[in-house]
């Protein structure tokens, strides 16, 4: 991992900038939620991390710091690191090829997460994008794990850090969002995608399923063409 220096710094901002930009587009911070961070090294652990309560939708020189390991300022700042950066450092302690972390809101994630929240993770198979996560088993079944959303973070923190899976690079909150994680910021957000394409995908397929069932069920689509409606 690099060294820590000013230019690596900056390019490592910039980096940051590009992929808020690119979730940013697709509505992925909405009220200024979200966060998001990149390893700059990893002994010792230094972690450039969004600041705390900005839109995310622009980019301005006050929109990133760098974070120790426990989650504080590394250098003086005025800045103040997000409020979820202790769930990042737990992530990037205990998976240590972790090299970019990525938090959403998006309302898949959380509908997923309230849905199967009770059960602590929700299962997911037969899905290319599963690919995406990096498994390539055939005909693989994945446990997304979902935490509660306690209010304290460094309880919520040891919350996620108690269901970390390496094979499983996400954690969703419950009714919060969803931490994905990876070697670097483009597996990170290949991530994050595949996750977010999966939970879009599940939540549809469930509402197609009861209208599907409907039709097998009352051979709708012979009433439709003999009355034009259902
Ligand atoms: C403004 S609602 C979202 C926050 O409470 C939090 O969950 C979040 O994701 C952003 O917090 P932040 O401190 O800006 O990193
Ligand atoms: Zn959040």
């Amino acid at each position: 991992m690099n060294a820590y220096t000013h230019e690596v710094r900056q390019q490592v901002f910039q980096q940051l900038d590009q992929v808020k930009l690119a979730f940013a587009a697709r509505d992925w911070f909405p009220g200024t939620s979200g966060n998001l961070s990149i390893k700059i090294s990893s002994k010792p652990l230094l972690v450039a991390v969004t600041a705390s309560g900005k839109d995310k939708t622009v980019c301005t020189p006050y929109d990133y710091l760098v974070v120790d390991e426990n989650s504080r300022p590394y250098e003086s700042t005025s800045l103040k690191p997000s409020a979820e950066t202790q769930i990042h450092t737990a992530i990037y302690r205990n998976i240590p090829e972790t090299g970019a972390v990525f938090h959403v809101h998006t309302i898949p994630n959380n509908i997923v997460s309230e849905l199967y929240g009770n059960q602590g993770y929700v299962a997911l198979r037969n899905q290319e994008l599963i690919k995406g996560l990096g498994i390539w088993e055939e005909d693989a079944e994945i446990r997304i794990p979902i935490v509660e959303n306690f209010a304290d973070i460094s309880r919520l923190a040891q919350a996620v850090e108690s269901v970390l899976d390496a094979r499983i690079p996400g954690v969703l909150i419950r009714n919060h969002g969803i931490y994905a994680w990876g070697r670097n910021d483009f597996e990170a957000k290949r991530h994050l995608e595949a996750f977010e394409f999966l939970f879009g995908y599940h939540l549809q397929w469930l509402q197609v399923q009861q209208f599907a069932g409907h039709i097998v069920g009352q051979q709708p689509t012979l009433t439709y063409r003999a009355t034009g409606q259902l």
